[in-house]
């Protein structure tokens, strides 16, 4: 019989938001394996689906064209968090939808609200999947997708500390404009109507500019602890 000392924990919902290059990923992949919950890159499933629609010759300038298009891409999250996969119609995407090309039009196939209602429908229904819980990380986790989550952060980071990360991952990429792209991206997303990245008034903020990946991992797993501590 199972008694309130050996029950399993109920299942635990954490939104990390934020900015480009501040961490989230990185975060998320690494508290949800801690604690063995599920892990969700939302960001992923907007870039698979303006892969889609860049294979497909869909114009990206047009977002009539755009929204008629929105349900066409069969799209598949896994959420393992050691490892994540994301496919389209059955292909495996997880390279394609990190080139430069995808990145510089996602913001604009991810400001079409069919894009954002069709994302969203099938984000919560991961998110209701998970037994033991799970980490979602994105720009709108907290505010639109999953508003009841039981703890939401928003990461925040200098956008200087922000471009020298990602040109260490870009090897050699020009610092000064790797920033002027990650400020480009952010104001696109920041600015959009329909679900902009944006902190929910009852978010934690973690400024993640003067802190270690490892200390900003910390810091989730406590805060993630303390929740469940309180339940
Ligand atoms: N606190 C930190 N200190 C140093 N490097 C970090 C820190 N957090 C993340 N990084 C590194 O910065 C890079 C970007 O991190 P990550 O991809 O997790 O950010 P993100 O917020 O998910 O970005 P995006 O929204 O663009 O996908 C990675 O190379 C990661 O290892
Ligand atoms: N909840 C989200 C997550 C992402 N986006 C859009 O996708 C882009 C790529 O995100 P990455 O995290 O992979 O960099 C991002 O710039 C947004 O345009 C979103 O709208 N909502």
């Amino acid at each position: 019989m199972e008694t309130a000392a050996n029950a399993a924990p109920a299942a635990v919902i954490v939104a990390i938001d934020g900015p480009s290059g501040t961490g989230k990923s990185s975060t998320s992949k690494a508290v949800a394996a801690q604690l063995g919950l599920s892990y969700l890159d939302t960001g992923a499933q907007y870039r698979a689906i303006t892969w889609w629609m860049v294979n497909n010759g869909i114009d990206i300038a047009d977002p009539a064209a755009i929204a008629a298009a929105a349900d066409k891409p069969d799209i598949v999250s896994g959420t393992d968090p050691a490892a994540p996969t994301i496919t389209v119609d059955g292909t495996d995407v997880a390279a394609p939808i990190r080139t430069q090309e995808v990145t510089s039009k996602v913001s604009a196939v991810s400001a079409v609200p069919e894009v954002r209602t069709r994302i969203t429908e099938l984000q919560r229904s991961i998110a209701r999947g998970t037994e033991l819980g799970i980490v979602v990380e994105g720009r709108d986790i907290g505010t639109t997708v999953l508003p009841d989550a039981d703890l939401k952060i928003f990461l925040t980071a200098s956008p200087e500390a922000r471009a020298a990360r990602r040109s260490g991952e870009l090897k050699g990429a020009d610092v000064n404009a790797t920033r002027e792209a990650l400020i480009k991206r952010d104001a696109a997303d920041s600015g959009r109507k329909t679900s902009p990245l944006a902190k929910a008034g009852d978010a934690v903020e973690v400024d993640t500019t003067e802190l270690s990946l490892q200390q900003v991992i910390e810091c989730v797993v406590t805060l993630v602890e303390e929740k469940r501590a309180e339940r």
